[in-house]
């Protein structure tokens, strides 16, 4: 259970390592025109209008669900009501933030938060008819429906066929790709398209993962999951190639232990891609079959922590999830949040080195991610300059990828 609930002592826990939080200043929702200012202003908005209007919720659920739309827009940013689980840890954690406007606090503090109250809002925690229900199920639900996976899946037969080297870097990149959400992505890879999306990359470490992988006698891989749906589909696929090509003798699958930033996995998500891989005959099926072994028999597990739905960068990590880390030879990081809460959601120079912002995580440490928000770190000027000139958007419209590794 402690590692579900935090408790008031959590944050001080987190302050033991001696981790110094960098002293770069941190993103907030307050500069217009930054990509922060829009999430705060538009997405939230019709985010909190798309989840009231898609359930069958009660008069007491629309209002609270209208009272957070207010108070972001209008108000000062609010505690947690007393009979919350977790008040006495988000009161310590948000001390410094609650009676400012939503606006002045950080990009990743609220942003957090604002899934915590969404969350209370629809009465997720509540006992009573409407605890657990996850407000984002629809969505999640029908990404896997879509009938256009069934073509990505089949893919998978053809995939199968390539060199085992292909067939990693194939899957790595999917894993990878998966992470653009709204775009599409290819679990397998259709005839005739090799390496379909290695353009667009900023950076890519990928040899030097690998390496680190083949060196060690018995490696054990740490992945920690970000969307549900086709992202963790393609992670389920790059977790069977780990298992059954000597990448990996054991891999760790971490998901969020509730519902975050919509889409993000649980342990739900995860039976319900292996039932979505079972249902789609060929290599997804086979696929399915054996990692529901190598959870049977241990070789593949499942974890969660508070921290994964908490309002901080990793150099707050308490010490547990940090012995976690410490035991994988490679902790790879899915996702855009992950690259946020990894580095510091903060104004770093882009060409600052990927191996000095990860430099305290306790493990070699591997992100794959789309980029999808301002912070991004070694990039190289030239690089840069370039992609600057040619699409200003570039750090957020989800057309460029990281594969980074810091050994
Ligand atoms: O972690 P993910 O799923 O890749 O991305 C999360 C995300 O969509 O949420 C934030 C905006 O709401 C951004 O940081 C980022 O683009």
């Amino acid at each position: 259970m402690q590692m579900l609930v935090p408790d008031a002592n959590a944050r001080l826990l987190a302050d033991e390592r001696p981790v110094p939080t960098p002293n770069v200043p941190e993103l907030l929702n307050n500069e217009p025109g930054s990509f922060a200012w829009g999430v705060l202003h538009d997405r939230t908005p019709k985010l909190i209008n798309q989840i009231r209007d898609a359930h069958p919720y009660e008069p007491h659920q629309r209002q609270a669900l209208n009272d957070l739309l207010d108070e972001i827009a209008n108000g000062t940013m609010q505690p947690l009501p007393q009979d919350s689980h977790d008040k006495a840890a988000w009161d310590s954690w948000g001390a410094d933030y609650y009676g400012l406007p939503w606006a002045d606090t950080p990009f990743l503090w609220s942003e957090s938060y604002f899934y915590r109250r969404l969350l209370h809002a629809v009465g997720f925690f509540t006992p009573g008819p409407w605890f657990w229900v996850d407000p984002f199920e629809h969505l999640k639900t029908a990404e896997l429906r879509d009938p256009t996976l069934n073509t990505d899946l089949a893919a998978l037969d053809h995939g199968a066929q390539l060199p085992i080297h292909e067939q990693a870097q194939t899957k790595l990149l999917a894993a990878l790709w998966g992470n653009r959400a709204d775009l599409g992505f290819r679990v397998g890879m259709a005839p005739g398209s090799e390496h379909p999306e290695q353009e667009g990359l900023v950076a890519d470490d990928s040899a030097d993962l690998w390496t680190g992988l083949e060196r060690s006698p018995s490696p054990r891989v740490c992945i920690v999951a970000d969307n549900a749906g086709r992202e963790l589909l393609a992670d389920l696929v790059l977790t069977d190639h780990l298992l059954n090509h000597d990448n990996a003798a054991q891999v760790t699958l971490h998901v969020k232990p509730h519902p975050y930033y919509v889409s993000d996995a649980v342990t739900a998500d995860v039976i319900a891609c292996l039932r979505r891989l079972a249902a789609c005959p060929g290599e997804a099926t086979k696929i399915s079959q054996r990692l529901t072994e190598a959870l049977a028999d241990g070789r593949l597990s499942l974890y969660t922590h508070w921290f994964y739905n908490a309002p901080w960068s990793f150099h707050h990590m308490p010490a547990d999830l940090a012995r976690a880390y410490e035991h994988a030879t490679l902790t790879i990081m899915k996702g855009d949040l992950n690259y946020r809460r990894l580095v510091g959601d903060r104004h770093w120079p882009p060409t600052t080195p990927f191996n000095t912002t990860a430099a305290y995580f306790p493990s070699p440490v591997a992100v794959l991610r789309t980029l999808k928000s301002d912070i991004v770190t070694g990039v190289r000027p030239d690089d840069l300059n370039a992609l600057d000139n040619t699409d200003p958007a570039w750090r957020t419209n989800g057309t460029h990828g990281l594969i980074q590794f810091r050994a």
